[in-house]
């Protein structure tokens, strides 16, 4: 259990995620979870469902708080900053989940001891399948790194990456569950063209998208070895897999994490430019 209070800062769909895993996984009490928000109906929802204590005054969340996570949207975050930095003091920790935004321009906002903890989550955590990176700023200590560690491994995988590695995060895992619904919604409708009820195909769709994922991880088998087990010599999976090398499935993958990738570098830097 942490014994530590972590306030939320933009309690949107990342915050009530993390809210959520860590009181599943008794990570922290609700209690000692402070959720800020924009709009009184939101926080009281979040305090209705969570018991949470919330608020709409960052700067008092922080006040209250000894861990501080920056959860609103990039495009606002630097406003946030700004208007909590002088409550922000060497003890507290700040997480950040704001995709792009650099950890020298937060320390520049928040002070340069700051001890930040920048990562790149994604939408799985909503229901603990999560997978995140984490990156330590300069003045973060391994304690730090294990509190911000314990709060992500509550909805989801951790690891921990450099900072100039989080963009390439952010093209993969980060924006790859909206690759994989393209390709859940494509699967389902194939199912729908070649005759299944739409309802039939997308389970199908699905099942067969988390149980591969699950084989992979349970077996730690390669992909590709996985791949031939499914594929019988002049069967229908090699004709399945001809078709998608054809249309270059593979290519067009690696490019859209490449331009995931560019985004997340050209978000920064527009990020940079204006702060
Ligand atoms: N969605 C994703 O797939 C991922 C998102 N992220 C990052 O997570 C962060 C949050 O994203 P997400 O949860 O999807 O976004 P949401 O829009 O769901 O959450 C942001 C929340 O912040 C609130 N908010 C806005 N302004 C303020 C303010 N000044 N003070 C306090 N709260 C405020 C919003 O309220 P209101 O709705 O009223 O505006 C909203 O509830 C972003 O920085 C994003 O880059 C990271 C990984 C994946
Ligand atoms: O598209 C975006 O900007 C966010 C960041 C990671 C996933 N979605």
């Amino acid at each position: 259990m942490l014994e530590q209070t972590i306030a939320f800062l933009g309690a949107g769909n990342m915050a009530e995620a993390l809210i959520k895993g860590l009181l599943r996984s008794g990570t922290a009490r609700p209690e000692s979870i402070i959720a800020t928000g924009r709009r009184g109906d939101r926080i009281e929802e979040l305090q209705r469902t969570y018991g949470v204590r919330t608020t709409l005054d960052n700067v008092a969340a922080v006040r209250e708080a000894d861990v501080v996570v920056l959860s609103v949207k990039p495009q606002v975050l630097d406003k946030v900053l700004v208007q909590v930095a002088p409550a922000v003091d060497p003890h507290k920790l700040v997480i950040s989940v704001a995709a792009g935004v650099p950890i020298a321009v937060m320390e520049r906002r928040l002070g340069a001891g700051a001890r930040i903890i920048r990562t790149m989550p994604n939408t799985p955590s909503l229901v603990g399948a999560g997978a995140c990176a984490l990156a330590r700023g300069e003045h973060a200590s391994d304690e730090d790194l294990a509190v911000a560690t314990r709060i992500f491994q509550a909805v989801g995988i951790t690891t921990v990456v450099d900072e100039n590695l989080l963009d390439a995060v952010t093209g993969l895992s980060g924006s790859g569950p909206a690759y994989i619904f393209l390709i859940i919604e494509a699967l389902s409708d194939a199912g729908v063209k070649v005759g299944l009820p739409r309802y039939t195909a997308q389970k199908l769709a699905a099942q067969t998208v988390l149980g591969s994922a699950q084989l992979l991880i349970e077996t730690g088998i390669h992909p590709g070895q996985l791949k031939d087990q499914v594929t019988s010599p002049g069967g229908t999976a090699i004709a399945g897999l001809h078709t998608l090398e054809a249309g270059g499935l593979r290519t067009t993958l690696i490019n859209a994490v490449e331009a995931a990738t560019r985004r997340a570098k050209e978000l920064g830097e527009q990020f940079l430019e204006k702060s």
